[in-house]
Parts: structure tokens; C-alpha cells; sequence
């Protein structure tokens, strides 16, 4: 069973009278070669926010697909209000009340919020969907729970934040009473996530339960009422969010005690590894995506772009890795113009991509580990000897680059697939960072990995930035950004709109510049 290692819940005098919404008891979960769950308790209160926290890989998915009806348990109970339930699939979860919002969304762009809403959603009784009925249900749920969401608007023209509140009206709209919210706040800026916690504290007046996975402590310190701290495939304990510090969680987390963060000295010289000069791409209409950017990243820097996403983030890496064509300006590695180049001349010029979707560009999720070890490096070693692919030399650099980078697995041959977020992510930023690139296009480095490991992938880039490496750093964590960052640009509808001093900017100002709340003065 669990042990309270931090003050134990209970605190608040009538607390414990309160019914729970969901309990797990004993909740154990194999895959082939991993225990993902070991005898789990949980107890979440009705009308509570309840955060679980954990390393990477700690199991915080498993137990939520398991409570979701995605995964069915080896051991142990899961009652829903009181009542044992076994749940065959999301449906029995959602016919009994839990609905849950994934960390990435599963939205139709082309469509309306209404038609997202409803889509999957059960006929009437007529067998026929009633549009204008639920039109008044979503405007009602909208109205009660402050979402201020447009049935007609549609969803690709929506930000991040009113997309995650669709997932939400969408949980709602079949009757959700606990919802459970994966990693909710990771693709947020500062007012997204003030936004977020007030629909939450919404939710939770009108009586019902939030269970949500984050790796950002003080978050979970401001939002939750009560934690579930979860190590290793078991519960380690409960925290009271109103006597724990967010350094005490990430030790209970980790079962250790945590290096502190050192201060900063730049490293830059001036040796220019890439120029952008006037690079402008354009979308399938001509609309420029990327419009007109000039920028330089010299040996030793890290250039930080901050921007909500969708403002032509993504099509800037997409230039600087040569994958897709430009309509205006060049790109040059060195001092070389390589505007011509393919994406594999440009790797193999020593440009370091860690993509922003690793699923789609990153990793082969069927293949082992020491397949993906050599994906994009398949023309040197360890992928080759002469001219043929080496096997031994690929899987002996993969146990290397999983015991430099912490990657939680059985071992090389193990598939992708079965490692969690945060250990693919590892596996990926030590590939890239293995070849010794001069340049290193990181969109996103630290996406859902968690605290400790995060620390050690920031330790990697600044040791590899003092040894002269360029960093093109996009991230939506505002703090890596303002940490990690020696010069920090804003881009904003496809254009640099401001740069930014980071040893002054705070999270704040910048999530203004970024929304183009604040004027573009500091634009250097
Ligand atoms: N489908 C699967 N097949 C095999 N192993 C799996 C599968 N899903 C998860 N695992 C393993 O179960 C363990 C727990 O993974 P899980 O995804 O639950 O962790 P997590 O706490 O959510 O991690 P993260 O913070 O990195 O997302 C890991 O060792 C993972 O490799």
C-alpha cells in the first residue's frame, strides 16, 4: 500500500466526509518485460482537482488509460463513485461518467466546434442527431462552465487554449462528472494556463472532479487541492499542495534530493554558424507563413523563439532543415549557402534536428530502440561499418545513450512504442546530440519530460553550447526559454516582432509579446 511520505491529506477538518469520486485499489498493470503499475492506490474527493505527478515513465498514462477503460487492470479494484466498475473501453468509462482530454488533441480542423462536439457523440432516441438541440446543450455548457465557446466557429481557426476548452465542452457534452486532463497546461502560455485554471475552478463549483497529470510543479502546487505522487509504478504518497514546496514534491518524485541550478555565463563568439536573411515561406495559398525573418545564431549561443503556436514557428524549422521550399531569402550553415540543399545534405553538414512531432517526424514507434538509434544517421557510425549497417555497434551506442540520458527500458531491442513520452524524447535528444552537430534545431526539447531528466537535458545543452554548439531553441516552456536562451526573439504571424534581453524578461512580459499584447518597442 501507499505511504503518506508528506503531510497526509485529511487536513481540512470535514474533508474525509466528502464521497470519492474514484478510487483505485491495487491497481496492477504488466506489459511484456515492465510492470507500468504496481499495487496503485488513489483517492479522489468529489468536486476536487487531484494532480498526479512523476517521473518520466512513472506510470501516470497506464493508470489513466486504465481508469479510462483504454488498458484493463491485472489486480485490483476501480470503483467510480463507490461503486466497483470494469470498464471494456472508453465507452463504459464515458457511459460512467469519465470522460478525458488527451495531451494531444483530437480535433478536426475542417470542421465546426459544434460538429467536434457532436462527432462520435450518441444519436437521440430517433436515431437521428438534432442539431439545433445540440447547439442549445453546447451554448448551455459553454454559458455554465465560462468557456465562451462559438458553435460555428471553426476549429482551425482557433488557438490552442479554445481548442483544449472544445476537449473539454466535449467530455462535458456526455455528461463527464470527473474528467481527466493528460499534461493539459504543456502546450499553454502563462494566460492560456490562468485561463485553464479558471474553467477549472468552474468545473470544480459546480461539483465535479478533475484528475490531471503534470510535470509542472508549481502549477500543481497553484491548482490542485490534493497530489498523488507516483514513483517507479507505485504510489509513494499523497501532498497537500498548501504545506509542500515544489522542491519537496520533485524529491518525493525522484526519492532523492535535487542539484540547485547554477547561474549563467554566455559562451557566445563570434562565429556565425546560421544565417536567415529574409526568409519568407508561404502556406498553399500565398499567404507567407514565415515572413521576411533575418536572423543569426553564432558558435556558443542559444537563439530562443517564443511564440504562440501556429504563428509560423513550425515552418521556420521547416526552412532550416530544408523541408519545404522557400518563396524569398536564403539560408546559410557556416557561411555556406545551402537555400538549395536537401534536408539529409543538411544533416549531414552537421545540423542537429530535434522535430517538434516526434511521432510523426522523430521515431519509428514499431521499430527497437536501436533502429531509431541510427534513424537520420544511417551514413556514419554507429549505423555503418564499410558499407555495411552495424548492428552490434548500433545496439551497444544505444545502452550508451541510454545510461548518459537516463532512457527508462528493458533495452536496445525494445520497441518505441512501449517506452513512455519523456524516455522517447531522451532517446532522441541523445541521438541528435551524439553526432556532434555544429548546429542543433531543437523545437520543443523537453515536451513532456519530466523535472530531473529535464535538468539533465538542460545540463547536455549547455555543456554542448560552451563546446561551441548553436542552438535554435523553440519552446512553449517560457521558463526553458528565458533560462536557456542568450538571445530571445518573439514571433508573432510569421514575423520577429520583438528581441528580448532573457536575464530580464520575466514569463509575464514575454507571454505579452507573444499574444501581441504589448507594443513591439524592445524590438531590436
Ligand atoms: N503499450 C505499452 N507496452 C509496453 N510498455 C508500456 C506500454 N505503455 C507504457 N509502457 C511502459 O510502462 C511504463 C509507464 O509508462 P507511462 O507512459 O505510464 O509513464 P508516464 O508516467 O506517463 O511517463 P511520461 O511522463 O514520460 O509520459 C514505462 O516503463 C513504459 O515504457
Amino acid at each position: 500500500m501507499a505511504s503518506a511520505d508528506s503531510p497526509a491529506d485529511g487536513h481540512g477538518g470535514a474533508a474525509d466526509d466528502v464521497p470519492l469520486a474514484v478510487e483505485l485499489r491495487g491497481i496492477t498493470k504488466r506489459f511484456p518485460g515492465v510492470v507500468a503499475n504496481r499495487d496503485i492506490a488513489l483517492r479522489v474527493r468529489r468536486g476536487e482537482v487531484h494532480a498526479i505527478v512523476g517521473e518520466n515513465g512513472a506510470g501516470k498514462s497506464t493508470l489513466m488509460r486504465t481508469l479510462y477503460g483504454e488498458h484493463r487492470p491485472d489486480e485490483g479494484q476501480i470503483l467510480v463513485d463507490g461503486r466497483e466498475v470494469a470498464f471494456r473501453s472508453p465507452a463504459d468509462a464515458i457511459a460512467a461518467g469519465i470522460g478525458m482530454v488527451h495531451q494531444h488533441f483530437m480535433l478536426a480542423d475542417n470542421f465546426t466546434v459544434l460538429e467536434n462536439v457532436v462527432l462520435g457523440s450518441e444519436p437521440t432516441k430517433a436515431g437521428r442527431l438534432d442539431l439545433a438541440e445540440a447547439r442549445r446543450r453546447i451554448t448551455d455548457i459553454s454559458d455554465r462552465y465560462s468557456l465562451g465557446l462559438r458553435p460555428d466557429a471553426l476549429v482551425e481557426d482557433l488557438g490552442v487554449g479554445d481548442r483544449q476548452r472544445v476537449e473539454i465542452a466535449k467530455v462535458l457534452y456526455r455528461d463527464a462528472r470527473t474528467l481527466i486532463l493528460d499534461e493539459p497546461t504543456a502546450v499553454l502560455v502563462p494566460q492560456e494556463v490562468d485561463e485553464l485554471f479558471a474553467n477549472l475552478a468552474e468545473l470544480k463549483r459546480e461539483g465535479l472532479t478533475v484528475i490531471f497529470i503534470s510535470h509542472k510543479l508549481d502549477e500543481v502546487r497553484r491548482v490542485a487541492d490534493s497530489i498523488t505522487v507516483i514513483r517507479r509504478g507505485t504510489t509513494v504518497g499523497t501532498a497537500d499542495p498548501r504545506t509542500t514546496t515544489a522542491r519537496q514534491l520533485a524529491e518525493l518524485m525522484v526519492g532523492a534530493e535535487l542539484p540547485s541550478p547554477e547561474v549563467r555565463t554566455s559562451t557566445v563568439r563570434e562565429v556565425p554558424v546560421l544565417q536567415m536573411v529574409g526568409v519568407t515561406v508561404t502556406d498553399g495559398g500565398r499567404r507567407p507563413v514565415v515572413d521576411d525573418v533575418t536572423l543569426t545564431v553564432r558558435e556558443g549561443e542559444v537563439v530562443g523563439i517564443a511564440g504562440v503556436e501556429g504563428n509560423g514557428q513550425a515552418e521556420l524549422v521547416d526552412a532550416i532543415m530544408g523541408l519545404r521550399p522557400l518563396a524569398a531569402g536564403s539560408v546559410l550553415l557556416g557561411g555556406e549557402d545551402v537555400t538549395g540543399w536537401s534536408t539529409r545534405a543538411r544533416r549531414e553538414g552537421g545540423v542537429g534536428f530535434i522535430p517538434e512531432d516526434r511521432h510523426r517526424q522523430g521515431m519509428l514507434l514499431d521499430a527497437p530502440l536501436w533502429e531509431n538509434r541510427i534513424l537520420g544517421h544511417q551514413t556514419r557510425p554507429p549505423a555503418v561499418r564499410g558499407p555495411f549497417i552495424d548492428r552490434r555497434g548500433a545496439r551497444a551506442d544505444t545502452a550508451r545513450i541510454m545510461r548518459e540520458y537516463d532512457v527508462r527500458a528493458p533495452g536496445p531491442d525494445t520497441l518505441a512504442v512501449a517506452l513512455s513520452g519523456g524516455n522517447q524524447q531522451k532517446l532522441i535528444v541523445g541521438r541528435e546530440m551524439s553526432a556532434k552537430p555544429r548546429l542543433l534545431v531543437a523545437a520543443h526539447p523537453t515536451r513532456g519530460v519530466d523535472v530531473g531528466a529535464q535538468a539533465v537535458i538542460w545540463e547536455l545543452l549547455k555543456d554542448a553550447r560552451a563546446e561551441g554548439l548553436g542552438i535554435v531553441l523553440i519552446s512553449a516552456d517560457l521558463d526553458e526559454l528565458i533560462g536557456l536562451s542568450d538571445t530571445l526573439h518573439v514571433m508573432l504571424r510569421g514575423r520577429l516582432v520583438a528581441t528580448l534581453d532573457p536575464r530580464r524578461v520575466t514569463p509575464e512580459e514575454l507571454g505579452g509579446h507573444m499574444t501581441g499584447a504589448r507594443t513591439t518597442a524592445g524590438a531590436a
